[in-house]
């Protein structure tokens, strides 16, 4: 959908942002959609003979293959290596507001992570975490995981649940298998890594079950972590539709997937997705996730929080000229959220004031983009939504969520007068987003650039309102190498690439003109 403001300095990647019609690598029935879920007796949700049987191996270009005569398989194949793909998403309006029940618009950005799940055989019962941009690998043995408790009836949940707050319970339980995570790193780094691990410890033992197969979670993000930019929920949504996936609880996605269906996908992920948001910041409000499970640009809102959130997809959202700039100064949302949560007791009625004040500036933005004779790019729409981007971050300042880092970014746009910024995201560090003005003097849009550059910030170039959770089903890609029938993705190949531009290049949704193998679920507009 939308823009990259164009200039030298720290490129992470320059995306092309097409999309190929995909090619039918799933197997049969999950291709056709057919595939509903044999929920066993346990509820769990998995058949452990039925998921390896079903899956073909890359070579067989995934088609099932049954010995004739034979109603079950004496033995299975194993599943092929797959990858899933969620992006991060930029926050233009509402955040903080959008946990305490306001709204919040938000899009999705062409900076993703990506997860690539390696079955092990069936001898080897072990499932290893190998989270390769914050240095964390640690292995459990499937069998000595808490599945009484988390299976026990008063207890399970099923891959279409609400979950809409975490069961202390189930979190005790998790407690001994995270103790011994990363032993000897400093406490801080330690905590990301544990916050991470429970995550997926949690949803694992949530939509597995004591036969699901071993495998390996191999995770790359080209999303900076922590940095407004929603690196956790890509994460989790990365999480959510692997493990269900996994599960065979999903149809789709295909090219001919009518869209209410594929909403339900989306649905589906969507709502674990929140479950990990849960384990890693405590209290979000889901909209990072849901932009990242359904991507393009949406409104969203939730009032009530045993619901599910009114989600608004926004198909008109226009082509903003945005530059996203990162301090590089670490915080996390939960300590954010929390300041929020804090000023509000504190001082009840100002809060609210101030969380209805940014409600209006998102309603007003919405009611712009939705008006008929909205014009997408004219400077008078740029004037009005900058200067409720203006107007919205000083309300951020006044909940206490900025940082002087921010200050200064909003102090050089400022004074070189090409546009309006605000922090995205959950402030305290992190990012900055600047809507360029139409008629900004170039030469002082590069003066800037150079500056924020000297004082220590890092650009990011992306493109908003791309596509959100996609599957690559299996780990296999044109890369426009003369491999027969495509590159195979292992997990050395997916290790060894080097850096954002690496990854993009290995495996990147949309980096290659004629790629072909990323499947998505499109949201219904
Ligand atoms: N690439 C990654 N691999 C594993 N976990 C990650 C990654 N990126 C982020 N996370 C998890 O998300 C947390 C950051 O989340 P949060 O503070 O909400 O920041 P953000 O604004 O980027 O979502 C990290 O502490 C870590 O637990
Ligand atoms: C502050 C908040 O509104 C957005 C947080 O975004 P991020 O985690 O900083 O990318 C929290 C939330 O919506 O859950």
């Amino acid at each position: 959908m939308s823009t990259i403001y164009e200039a030298q300095l720290n490129d992470v990647r320059t995306p092309n942002g097409h999309r190929r019609p995909v090619a039918h690598f799933l197997p049969d029935d999950i291709q056709n959609g057919l595939l509903h879920p044999p929920v066993n007796g346990n509820g769990n949700g998995v058949d452990s003979d039925l998921s390896d049987s079903s899956t073909g191996s890359p070579k067989e270009n995934g088609t099932r293959s049954r010995r004739p005569g034979m109603s079950r398989k004496a033995s299975s194949p194993m599943a092929p290596a797959f990858m899933v793909s969620a992006p991060g998403k930029v926050i233009m309006y509402g955040e903080h507001a959008v946990v305490h029940g306001k709204a919040a618009l938000a899009a999705a950005i062409s900076l993703r992570s990506y997860l690539l799940v390696t079955t092990l055989s069936k001898s080897q019962r072990t499932i290893t975490l190998n989270f390769r941009d914050l240095g964390l690998k640690h292995t459990w043995d499937i069998e000595a995981l808490p599945w009484d408790v988390f299976h026990h009836p008063d207890k399970k949940k099923f891959y279409y649940s609400l979950v809409t707050s975490l069961d202390d319970e189930l979190v005790q339980a998790l407690d001994p298998h995270l103790e011994n995570i990363s032993e000897g790193l400093p406490e801080e780094q330690r905590k990301i890594h544990i916050r991470s691990a429970s995550a997926f410890l949690y949803l694992f033992l949530s939509l597995g079950s004591p036969q699901s197969a071993g495998a390996i979670y191999t995770l790359r993000s080209t999303i900076p972590t922590g940095a407004g930019l929603g690196s956790s929920a890509s994460v989790c949504v990365c999480l959510s539709s692997a493990l269900l996936l996994q599960i065979r609880t999903l149809s789709g996605p295909h090219p001919d997937q009518p869209p209410d269906e594929a909403e339900t996908q989306i649905e589906r992920i969507n709502r674990w997705a929140f479950v990990g948001e849960l384990c890693i910041h405590g209290n979000p409000s889901g909209v990072d996730n849901t932009v990242s499970a359904g991507g393009k640009a949406v409104y969203f809102k939730r009032t009530d929080y045993e619901k599910p959130p009114q989600v608004i997809s926004l198909p008109s959202f226009p082509e903003l000229p945005l530059l996203l700039v990162d301090t590089q100064q670490t915080r996390s949302t939960a300590t954010e959220v929390a300041k929020v949560s804090a000023l509000q007791k504190a001082h009840p009625a100002v809060t609210e004031s101030i969380l209805n004040s940014i409600d209006h500036v998102t309603c007003s933005a919405r009611q712009l983009i939705e008006d008929p004779d909205f014009e997408g790019d004219s400077a008078e729409t740029m004037a009005h939504f900058g200067t409720l981007i203006r107007i919205n971050h000083g309300l951020l300042v006044s909940l206490g969520v900025s940082h002087p880092r921010l200050e200064r970014i909003c102090e050089l746009v400022e004074s070189a007068n090409v546009g309006w910024t605000k922090l995205t995201g959950a402030g305290g560090g992190g990012c900055t987003m600047t809507l360029i003005r139409p008629d900004a003097d170039p030469e002082a849009v590069k003066g800037l650039i150079k500056k924020l550059a000297i004082e220590g910030n890092n650009k990011y170039e992306t493109t908003l309102g791309g596509d959100g959770v996609g599957v690559l089903y299996p780990a296999v890609l044109r890369n426009g190498t003369d491999e027969e029938g495509g590159e195979e993705i292992d997990q050395q190949k997916f290790e060894e690439a080097e850096g954002h531009v690496g990854i993009e290049r290995l495996v990147g949704v949309g980096f290659h003109e004629r790629r072909e193998g990323w499947k998505f679920w499109k949201r219904a507009v």
